[in-house]
């Protein structure tokens, strides 16, 4: 059975990343891209579907967990100890950023340093890889250099990949049941490392890496992107977590961000709400910008509007709400029937067929991230102006379609609130960007379409019976994409009909003093499960970033106290290592959807970021 969600660490390159658990063991990690095929599947899965276990014998047989399991400083580097009869060990786990001094040659690796603390302990690391999303048993074959006194390397290909399995002198490695053995002692004060290297498989065999020195230099790199940070608050433990984090999902070759990097782990335990989450959604990439932006990082929140001006140029009626991460368009979603999924959560996703939706809310985000860098002062504006330009003249065309809204929802279009909230911050920031541009642009058609869409929305999105804006017009039903009216300056913090919608919000789609994202029906007819509003069988946890937004919003009617109460319950629910899912299951108290995922970590900071 795979480990909980919140067992498992992230480590990762910028290009790739790997969840290592608890119990020492790698069970997801696509290779070479984000959104490549897994070589190891078994958190989608069982150990068979891909895995690679390096622990204490005894804790290996037994699974039996770390004691004690840090991040080493502001890094992406994992440490986890075991304590044993025989003695302690240390296993350090991180993947080297590529193609820096050191690194193989741009290959893709995960190093694996194991030190003695005390004693001497038998230590055993098991790799099973299984190509192809736990599908293809590989050949293995061990490669021997006459005349070198390093031990052999153990090569396991299958069709394009090939993975390199290293080890140092006194490891002994063999094979037996498709799987590959590594056994070696470790005694205080030793020190040894095994890697595991991707190759194209047939390109010429990738250069030994050489551990100490990938180390060294993953430390520096992280050392000196995390001087980067301007922020100094009260969070700044939690808040320096979330930026690594985001750094970890950006795809440094183009700047493309992933929401996270896995799939299909599921919004229930046992349920359907399974999508692969291995692109860049613009939504996502766009708040995840003016975070980026708000505590330093000005060079990422760049090179994300350079990918954004690049995978969207074109005309802007073919506009995706998300892309690969070099820019794809192709992002067709498909079920991997081998895999039994997460705690038989099925089925697996690959791919994501909300890629063909209408997401109006998009080109809003999307023109205030540009807003923010323009006003931020990110050089090379001239492009994002005239994107700005042609996502406008879209928009005015067409935001008076129904469509699929902020929640993706698998049912029938409709007038979300939302979207025609965020049409209306469109129009707004292109607004205040004209004006202030030298000249006489036409400001006015921009600004009458601001204010048509303002007295739409309050109009059609608000029951003044009950005081509060609702889902979509004319619906009774809340929603908590509601919560962003007052921070994105739809209306005043103090304005009655937003004080009413947070109460509403707060009241109606409360569980556990945290927020859903919408009402989902719990019961079906005898038999059968219920089909919910948003088109799909089965219940979902709290909502991560609706239950920040809340905390946010609390802060901005005055109720800060009450903001900082519940920011804090947020920041409880991280694991051990800062991390968070997308969700909360509050029934069963543990973590549930995709790990660990920019959408929840990006309302943190801000949040962090008003409440201090
Ligand atoms: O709820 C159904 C939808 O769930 C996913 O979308 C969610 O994740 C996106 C990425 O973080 C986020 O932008 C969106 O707001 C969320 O609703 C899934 O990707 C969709 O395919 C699915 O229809």
């Amino acid at each position: 059975m795979a480990a909980l969600i919140e067992d498992f660490a992230l480590v990762g390159d910028m290009r790739t990343a790997a969840l290592v658990s608890r119990y020492g063991s790698v069970d997801w990690l696509c290779l070479p891209r984000f959104d490549s095929p897994a070589v190891f599947a078994g958190l989608l899965g069982a150990d068979e579907h891909g895995s690679w276990r390096l622990a204490p014998a005894a804790c290996v047989a037994g699974r039996r967990p770390a004691a004690r399991r840090r991040y080493r400083g502001d890094s992406l580097v994992l440490e986890q100890e075991w304590d044993t009869p025989e003695g302690s060990v240390r296993v350090t786990d991180f993947m080297p950023p590529r193609g820096r001094s050191g690194s193989p040659d741009g290959a893709p690796c995960v190093v694996r340093v194991v030190d003695g603390l005390s004693g001497t302990v038998r230590m055993r690391s098991v790799l099973e890889t299984r190509f192809s999303y736990g599908r293809i048993v590989p050949w293995v074959r061990r490669e021997s250099h006459a005349g070198h006194r390093r031990p052999d390397r153990v090569v396991a290909v299958a069709g394009p990949d090939s993975l390199w399995l290293d080890t140092e002198a006194g490891t002994e490695t063999y094979g037996s049941d498709l799987t590959t053995y590594a056994d070696f002692t470790v005694s205080a004060g030793q020190r040894t490392a095994l890697t595991l290297t991707w190759q194209a498989s047939h390109l010429r065999p990738p250069p030994r890496p050489d551990a100490e020195a990938l180390l060294r230099d993953t430390e520096r790199f992280w050392d000196d992107w995390t001087n980067r940070c301007t922020y100094n608050g009260p969070w700044r433990g939690a808040v320096m977590r979330s930026l690594i984090t985001l750094k970890a999902l950006t795809y440094a070759p183009t700047g493309g961000i992933v929401a996270a990097p896995t799939t299909s782990l599921p919004e229930e335990i046992g349920g359907v709400r399974n999508w692969d989450y291995r692109f860049t959604w613009l939504r996502d990439a766009a708040i995840t910008l003016a975070s980026l932006l708000r505590t330093g990082y000005h060079e990422e929140a760049r090179a994300w509007r350079e990918w954004l001006l690049r995978a969207v140029a074109g005309d802007a009626r073919n506009l995706q709400i998300m892309y690969g991460v070099a820019g794809e368009r192709e992002l067709a979603e498909s079920e991997l029937p081998w895999l039994p999924g997460y705690e038989n959560s099925r089925p697996v996703r690959i791919g994501n067929g909300a890629a063909g939706q209408l997401q109006l809310d998009v080109y809003g985000e999307v023109v205030d991230a540009l807003y923010l860098g323009q006003t931020s002062g990110l050089a090379g504006d001239d492009d994002s102006h005239i994107l700005q330009m042609k996502l406008m003249n879209y928009l005015e065309s067409n935001w008076q379609e129904p469509d699929e809204g902020i929640w993706e929802v698998r049912g029938p279009r409709r007038h979300f609130t939302h979207s025609k909230v965020m049409t209306w911050v469109a129009a707004d920031r292109t607004v205040r960007r004209l004006s202030r541009l030298p000249g006489e642009p036409p400001v006015a058609r921009w600004r009458a379409l601001r204010d048509e869409v303002h007295r739409e929305v309050c109009a059609k999105g608000y029951d003044a019976d009950r005081n509060t804006f609702t889902q979509s017009y004319g619906s009774r039903e809340l929603d908590a994409s509601l919560l962003l009216i007052p921070q994105v300056g739809f209306l005043p913090p103090h304005d009655p009909r937003v004080v009413g919608t947070v109460e509403a919000v707060q009241r109606e789609l409360n569980d556990d003093g945290f927020v859903r994202r919408y009402p989902v029906e719990q019961d079906g007819p005898p038999g059968e499960r219920a089909v919910s509003g948003d088109g799909l069988p089965g219940g979902e946890g709290v909502f991560l970033a609706c239950s920040f937004w809340l905390a946010h919003d609390l802060a901005l009617i005055g109720r800060r106290a009450e903001g900082r109460r519940l920011f804090e319950r947020l920041l409880a629910l991280r694991n051990d290592v800062g991390l968070l899912a997308e969700e909360w299951d509050t029934g069963h108290g543990r973590q549930v959807g995709n790990f660990p995922q920019a959408f929840s970590h990006v309302p943190l900071i801000d949040a962090a970021l008003r409440l201090g």
